[in-house]
This record gives C-alpha cells, structure tokens and sequence, in this order.
C-alpha cells in the first residue's frame, strides 16, 4: 500500500501556499471556449486532474471516424459538462468513467437532453454511464423542467449549451436547488463571454437567450474548496501566533466555498484579505456550531474532521447530495471519524448529522485514515496532523483537483512516503 505519515510541526505556522486554481471554474472555461471554436484566451488554467482530463478530451474531439470513447475517469464535471457538449454539437461519443463514476447517476441529464433532441443510449445501466451519444436533431422544445435537487451539474451543463440552441432554453427547476452557487457561477461565466441569461430565483428559473457566446479574455481564480484545507491546518494550529497566507484568492467569488471564511471564524480561524490574497490568523473558538451545506457540499468533510479535532459539536444539516459524489462521504465519515476520537450520528433521518467527540475518546495513537478513491477524505484528514501523528492512505488521490497538495503540505507538517 501506497501512504504517507504525517508528523505534527514543534512550533507556530508560517506559510506562504499558493493554492491550485479553480477546476470549477476552468472547466466551465473550457466548455464555453469549445463552444466558440476554442477562440478565447483562458488563464491560470487549473492542472487538477478533471480539467486536463476536460482539455484531452476536448482536444481529442473529433479525430476519429465513428464514435470514439471518452473516458472522463472520475471526473464529474467532465462528465456532465462533455455530455451536454458532445450531444449538442452532434458528436459520435461514448461517455464512460471509472466503476464509481458508472454508479453516479446521470439520468436527469439524460432525460432533458432528449427532450431538446439529442439521441443517446445508455450503454448499460440505464440512468448511469457509460452511455453513447448518437446525434443531434433540434427539437424546438426552448422549456424544460429539471429537479435540482439531485445535482447541479446538470442545470450547468444545459445552462452552457443553451445558447445553442434555436430558441434558447428556459429551464425551471423543481424542488429543493442543492449546490446552488455552482450554478449562479456557470451563469456568472457565461454572462463573461456574452450570453444573455436570466436568473429568476424566485420561482427558481432560468432564462438562456438564443445568443452565441463573444469570444474574451478569462482568468481563472485560485481554489476556494482547497483553501479549506488551510482553514482548518490554521484552526487546529496550537500556537496562538500561527499564520498562513493563501495567495491568489478574493473575498468577492464566484465560488460558493468562499463560505469557509464564515464557517472558520465560528471555528477559530480570522481572514484578512490583502491584495495577493487572504490571510489566516487563530481567534478564539466557538464550543458549537450549525451549519447547512446545501451550498456548499465540498466543505463538509474539512469542517467535520477540524470539528472532531477540536471538540466542536457540529451539526450538519444539507449533506445529502455526499452520498453520490466520488464515494458515499457520510459512510466515510462515519467510519474515519471514529479513528480520530469522533462519531458522526445521523440525528434526523437523511437531514440533520451530528459530529460528537466519543466518551472515552478513543483516539487512536497514530490513525491510518483509508481515502476511498476521494480527494476530499484525504485532503480533511490530513490537518489532523497539526495535533497528532496520522498515516493518510493513497495519497495520490489529491490529484483530482489539488496535484500539488502534498508539497504544500510540506511547509506546515513533516510528509514521508512509505
Ligand atoms: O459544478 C461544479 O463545479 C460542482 C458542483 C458540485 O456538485 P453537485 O452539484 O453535484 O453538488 C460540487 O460538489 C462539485 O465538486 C463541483
Ligand atoms: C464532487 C466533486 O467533484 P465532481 O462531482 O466534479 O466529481 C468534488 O470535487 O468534490
């Protein structure tokens, strides 16, 4: 088996981490590019895995005579967005993904892209990749309903291609919006490259005009969802005077996890933002705190172990979108989190989670955290190391959307690799 030990620093924190981009954003990025005929200027591209999987595949595009495959590994957005892509612009494609990418549902996606014209077939499990995309014929349908509360990706992903289509697309979402400033990011970026786009979130609709997008100039921001990683090495930093400066981030985001800023000052954690970017100081902790993640699902895993480690009772509510996403996170949780002394108790059926610190704690001296092929187990168990010594099992997974985690984990805490 392939780990790394991790070993507490002897005094405070002094850290300058320059982050990875957003592959949120950068995948947008390039989807919108595609659809100019790849003639913007895109910067600070993220090297996370799931965008240079998105620009293989979107620079493989096309080379072969009959439908070639694109296997977008565990990719999400990849999927999704590409999906979307390929289907509208009349593309021969199979679409697969690693095993646990064919168990994450795609159905709904599926459905709306039918409606509006596209031929698919799924390839096995119907509802799930891999499926093959046969074509493209308009069918004049410019108004779908979609339920948003199984992921956003999918209103993302139609949203891009909207404008399209020949009489745009209104799209009217039904029931709760999980992940909502993931979609108001995908119409901030469009608006960007000139698409003429309503919000109505009142009534929880969209409105795309017919309106192709301007080609432009855009810059990728620095990853909110990997500076909480940081937010919580600061939060469980002993020395009161530790201090880390993430570079390259904005109070003022398109993305939604910029929410840790709040979540980390109840946790012990000021922001200062400064012209490079923000910088993190220890303040006094709260003994308790709620949070509901339905904007923000990726912070709850860094949030859940920073709170086991620090004695905060914490009460998630708006997790319920974790179990589909690159493993089934509240099972990982709840098996992880008692090596570190902590349980996590679902309190309300599916609604409301509890993380508490188990009496007698039942820490164990050096905790050998398993990653479930997902990023996000390893990346929030690693501050666990500010306190005590933890063993983080495949490590390469942090590859998915923060390569060079690792070698920014190194100026805090010792890494070795055995
Ligand atoms: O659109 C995006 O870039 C994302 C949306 C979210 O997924 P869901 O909408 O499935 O919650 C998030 O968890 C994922 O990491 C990235
Ligand atoms: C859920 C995630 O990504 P995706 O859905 O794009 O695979 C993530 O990065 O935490």
């Amino acid at each position: 088996m392939n780990a790394v030990r991790l070993t507490p620093p002897s005094g405070p924190v002094r850290a300058t981490i320059p982050l990875a981009s957003s592959k949120s954003e950068s995948n947008r990025a390039l989807i919108i590019d595609a659809l100019t005929g790849f003639r913007c200027q895109l910067q600070n591209l993220s090297t996370a895995r799931d965008t240079q999987t998105m620009i293989r595949l979107l620079s493989s595009e096309g080379q072969s005579a009959g439908p070639s495959t694109a296997d977008v590994l565990d990719a999400g957005t990849t999927m999704r967005f590409l999906t979307a892509y390929f289907a509208v612009t009349g593309q021969q494609k199979v679409m697969t993904g690693t095993p646990r990418m064919c168990e994450r549902p795609i159905g709904i996606l599926v459905d709306a892209l039918r409606t509006l014209g596209a031929e698919i077939t799924y390839l096995k499990n119907d509802g799930y990749p891999p499926l093959q995309l046969n074509g493209f014929q308009a069918s004049g349908v410019d108004r779908l309903s979609i339920r948003g509360d199984v992921s956003s990706q999918y209103i993302s992903a139609l949203a891009m291609i909207a404008p399209m289509l020949p009489a745009g697309l209104t799209i009217e979402l039904t029931g709760a919006v999980g992940s909502r400033p993931y979609i108001e990011m995908t119409l901030e970026q469009m608006r960007h490259f000139g698409a003429d786009v309503t919000a109505d979130w009142t009534n929880n609709t969209i409105t795309v005009a017919p309106r192709p997008y301007v080609p432009t100039t855009f810059a990728v921001e620095s990853d909110w969802s990997g500076a909480s990683y940081w937010y919580s090495v600061a939060a469980l930093a002993e020395d009161e005077s530790s201090e880390i400066d993430l570079l390259g981030l904005k109070e003022k985001s398109l993305q939604g996890d910029s929410a840790i800023v709040d979540i980390m000052r109840a946790m012990g954690v000021d922001s200062t933002f400064t012209d490079k970017g923000v910088r993190l100081t220890k303040r006094p902790a709260e003994t308790s705190l709620a949070w509901d993640f339905t904007d923000c699902p990726d912070l709850a895993q860094t949030v859940a172990v920073c709170a086991a480690m620090k004695g905060v009772t914490l009460t998630l509510t708006g997790i319920e979108s974790l179990k589909i996403k690159e493993t089934d996170r509240v099972a990982a949780l709840q098996a992880e989190l008692q090596k570190i002394g902590a349980e996590l108790v679902e309190v309300e059926a599916n609604l409301r989670y509890e993380v508490r610190s188990l009496t007698p704690q039942t820490l164990q001296a050096t905790p050998q955290i398993h990653t479930y092929d997902d990023h996000r187990m390893a990346m929030a168990f690693a501050p666990v190391a500010m306190r005590q010594e933890v063993i983080i099992e495949e490590p390469g997974v942090v590859a998915k959307s923060y390569p060079s985690f690792w070698d920014d984990m190194k100026k805090v805490v010792e890494v070795s690799q055995f």
